[in-house]
This record gives structure tokens, C-alpha cells and sequence, in this order.
């Protein structure tokens, strides 16, 4: 039609994407094979899970990300060295939220793209001994830590991300090897969390595991909140379970009643008091952009778009988006960034359900000013400060860069042939659990 703006080719783009990743995945083969992380200043390795025993986590979080590049030779390097190498006996405590939806997810997602049987029997593994942070626990709200060879557990001050994002990996377990008990206490955790919403219908987001009752009084759709409420919405759209959608719905409708706030024609979402609805703070963390792509795939497509549309205006004033701004100044709190891909994240997710290429756009400045910030001289590094010029690099490249920016850049601009655009399904962590076209 005249006048609709011309479909930019998104090819050359796309190119750049595999190429900035497959540049940055051949530095780690060569130098820190194995490890939790690469150094990407000095070419070091770095441990995440447990300091001095590093369990491969960079390399098990892009395996979906080089399969849907079709960079099938180095997909099969990264197989072998699990077969090889990959073992959950270690006598350490793990935490249990962090190892679930990035080894159990990556796992899963790398089973589920390459059909390589190993790979579920470790993600199966490696689940089967995070469940005694639930069994052991008199509530069913998981401990914080388990020690993954004695299943000792720990630490029961604990928030609702950490008790609530289990369905999506677990789920899938559950439908893969038909033990629905996976399912079942994933849920269990999120239902306790729901049944003490406030009179507001909002959710505190500190909690103790041992008894049940609330640490704090604010509200966050960012962390530790956030992940929470995604996977009730998540529940719902992999597993058609129409209880998590109504605990979903009742929550978000309590959430843009109590929490939204408008700031010119942009929606921001300060945190309050989830008893009294009075603002706590105007602090937005950058996780909290994932929200705007929550919205837009769960009906509420204005409310995503104009939540996009503020962190978009934090984009445009400062490069890469800070750690947290403050919404009623616009002013940094946290000058850092370490790499993190909630805006990318929401891109994907709203470009999926409009098909605007406004979000095609955002990516790619996103992309554009990661490369531009971010490379060093063996990966991509975390900002210190995204505010001095040029911006300080930290020699740390976080696990969950190879599985979530690169791969929605990757999706949003190369219309590749091994991903089912229109069903298909990406967790917190952009592991790929459905929509692989093998
Ligand atoms: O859900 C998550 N929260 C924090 C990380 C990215 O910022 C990542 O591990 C994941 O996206
Ligand atoms: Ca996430």
C-alpha cells in the first residue's frame, strides 16, 4: 500500500548477529571450554554456580541459540563435551532458581532442538536433585539452596520469583517423561504464593519458605517479582491450565489498577505498598522491561506497547538502558548494565503478537549499541557505568547473554526456517522448549 513504510531487509542484520556470536563463541572454545563464563577482557574463565567448580553453564546456554543459527558443527562440539564432561554430583549447595532455569531449561531447550537423549536424561538429573528444596519444605515453597549431592537444603528467606518460576522447565519434564509429580510441586509453590495475595489482590515479594508468611510489604513487577508472575501467564500458554490464567488475570488487573502510573503518555509501574497501594518508590529496574512484552502476549497489547514505549525513551537518552532510573526524573540510579536482555526480550515478544516493525527497529538499536559498548577482546563484556564515555566495560560476560539477546536478535531478523514463528515457546531465560523445527 502507498505510504506503509517500506519492509526494511533485515538480512545483513541478521548476518551480523551470527557472526558477533559465532566470533565470541570461538574465544570461549579456545579459552574457556567448560567454564561457567569467559573473561571477555582478559580471556579468563570465571565460575557462577559454585566458586572453584565451574559446571559448563555459558556453553549449555547456547546450544539452542547455535542450533537455530544452523551452526550445527559447533552444536555438536558443545554435545560431546556434555557427554563427556557434564555431572551433577557435586557436594555444594546450588541455588536452586538460577540452576532450574538455566541448566534444567537450557538442557531441556538443548534436547528439544537436537533430540539427543542425553541431554533430557541430565536435565532430568539435574531436576531430580533440586526437588528436595520443595519435599523437605513445610510449606511447599522451595528453600533457596540445595546441596545437589546430599540434598541438604538452606536458606529460607526467599522471595516469589525464587519459590515461583519452576513451571515452564519442570512442566515440560513433566509432559516429556509423564512423572507429572515435576508439575505438580511447581504449581503447588505458585498456588501458596497466590492464596496470600493482599486485600488489594497484590503480592509482597519477600517471603519465608519455613512459614509461609510474608518478609516485606512492596509490590515489584520487577525482581524480585517479576518471573513470577511470567510464569503463571507461562503455565497457561504451554500447558493450557486455565487456574494459572485466572491467578495470572487477577493478579495483572490488580497490578495496572494499583501499580500503574502515567508519566506523559508513557506507563511506568513504581513499586508500592501491596497492603495499602501507597508508592513506595519510582525506581524501574531494566528486568522490569520484560513486563512490556508480558502484557502485550496476554491481552493487554496497549498497556505493553506503552510500557515499551518508556523504557524505548531510556534507550534513546542513554544508550543502553541503566541497571535502574528513576521514572519521575529519568535520572540513573544504577549507571551499570550487565548485559541484560529484558528490552530485546520484550521486542521479540511484542513484534510476535503485533507484527510492528517499530520493534524491529528498537532491537536493532539495542543490538547496534551492545556491540558498540560491550565488545572486548575475547566476548562481550557488562557495563560498569553506561554513562562515561566511552562506557566502562567489567571483565564478566553473564551466562545468560549467550542464550537471550543474540537468540532474539537472531529470531526477530533472520526468519529462520528451524524456529516455528507462530508456535512456539521461549522461557525467562529464552530457553527453547517449543517450536524447534527439526
Ligand atoms: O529471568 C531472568 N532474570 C535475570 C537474567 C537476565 O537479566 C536472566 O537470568 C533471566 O532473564
Ligand atoms: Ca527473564
Amino acid at each position: 500500500a502507498s505510504g506503509a513504510p517500506a519492509r526494511r531487509n533485515w538480512k545483513p542484520v541478521a548476518e551480523a548477529v551470527r557472526r558477533e556470536f559465532l566470533w565470541a563463541w570461538q574465544h570461549y572454545v579456545e579459552r574457556a571450554m567448560g567454564a561457567d563464563h569467559i573473561k571477555p577482557i582478559s580471556g579468563g574463565r570465571e565460575d557462577f554456580f559454585v566458586e572453584g567448580h565451574s559446571i559448563g553453564l555459558s556453553l549449555v546456554e547456547a546450544i539452542d541459540t547455535l542450533w537455530l543459527m544452523e551452526a550445527d558443527s559447533e552444536v555438536e562440539r558443545a554435545v560431546q563435551w556434555i557427554k563427556g564432561n557434564l555431572r551433577f554430583d557435586v557436594d555444594a549447595p546450588f541455588q536452586v532458581f538460577e540452576t532450574n532455569i538455566r541448566m534444567v531449561g537450557g538442557l531441556a531447550a538443548a534436547y528439544h532442538c537436537t533430540g539427543e537423549q542425553r541431554l533430557l536424561e541430565l536435565a532430568v538429573d539435574v531436576a531430580d536433585r533440586l526437588l528436595p528444596a520443595f519435599t523437605e519444605s513445610p510449606t511447599g515453597l522451595p528453600y533457596r539452596y540445595v546441596n545437589l549431592a546430599t540434598g541438604a537444603v538452606s536458606r529460607p528467606e526467599t522471595n516469589i520469583v525464587e519459590v515461583g518460576t519452576y513451571i515452564a522447565e519442570f512442566g515440560i519434564l513433566s509432559e516429556w517423561t509423564g512423572d507429572r509429580r515435576y508439575f505438580d510441586l511447581a504449581k503447588q509453590a505458585m498456588r501458596v504464593v497466590y492464596d496470600k495475595r493482599t486485600e488489594l489482590g497484590l503480592l509482597p515479594h519477600d517471603i519465608h519458605a519455613e512459614s509461609g508468611e510474608w518478609r516485606n510489604r512492596q509490590a515489584t513487577v520487577g525482581p524480585p517479582g517479576d518471573s513470577y508472575y511470567e510464569y503463571l501467564w507461562d503455565g497457561y500458554a504451554l500447558f493450557g491450565d486455565e487456574e494459572l490464567r485466572q491467578w495470572y488475570d487477577a493478579l495483572t488487573d490488580a497490578i495496572l489498577a494499583h501499580q500503574a502510573e502515567r508519566h506523559q503518555n508513557m506507563l511506568w509501574f513504581p513499586q508500592v505498598d501491596a497492603f495499602t497501594g501507597e508508592v513506595l518508590s519510582h525506581e524501574q529496574s531494566v528486568l522490569a522491561a520484560f513486563y512490556a512484552g508480558l502484557l502485550g502476549e496476554s491481552g493487554r497489547v496497549a498497556e505493553g506497547r506503552a510500557y515499551h514505549d518508556a523504557f524505548n525513551t531510556v534507550q534513546d537518552e542513554f544508550g543502553v538502558i541503566p541497571t535502574s532510573v528513576d521514572c519521575s526524573t529519568m535520572s540513573a540510579s544504577d549507571r551499570s548494565n550487565a548485559l541484560r536482555p529484558e528490552f530485546a526480550d520484550s521486542a521479540l515478544v511484542l513484534w510476535l503478537e503485533t507484527g510492528d516493525e517499530i520493534f524491529r527497529e528498537r532491537a536493532n538499536v539495542h543490538f547496534d549499541h551492545m556491540v558498540k559498548t560491550s565488545k572486548a577482546k575475547y566476548g562481550f563484556a557488562a557495563l560498569a557505568d553506561v554513562t562515561a564515555k566511552p562506557p566502562s566495560q567489567e571483565d564478566t560476560c553473564p551466562g545468560y547473554w549467550w542464550s537471550e539477546q543474540m537468540k532474539y536478535y537472531w529470531l526477530l531478523f533472520s526468519d529462520t526456517p528451524r524456529f516455528d514463528y507462530r508456535n512456539n515457546y521461549l522461557s525467562t531465560e529464552a530457553n527453547l522448549l517449543r517450536g524447534a523445527r527439526r
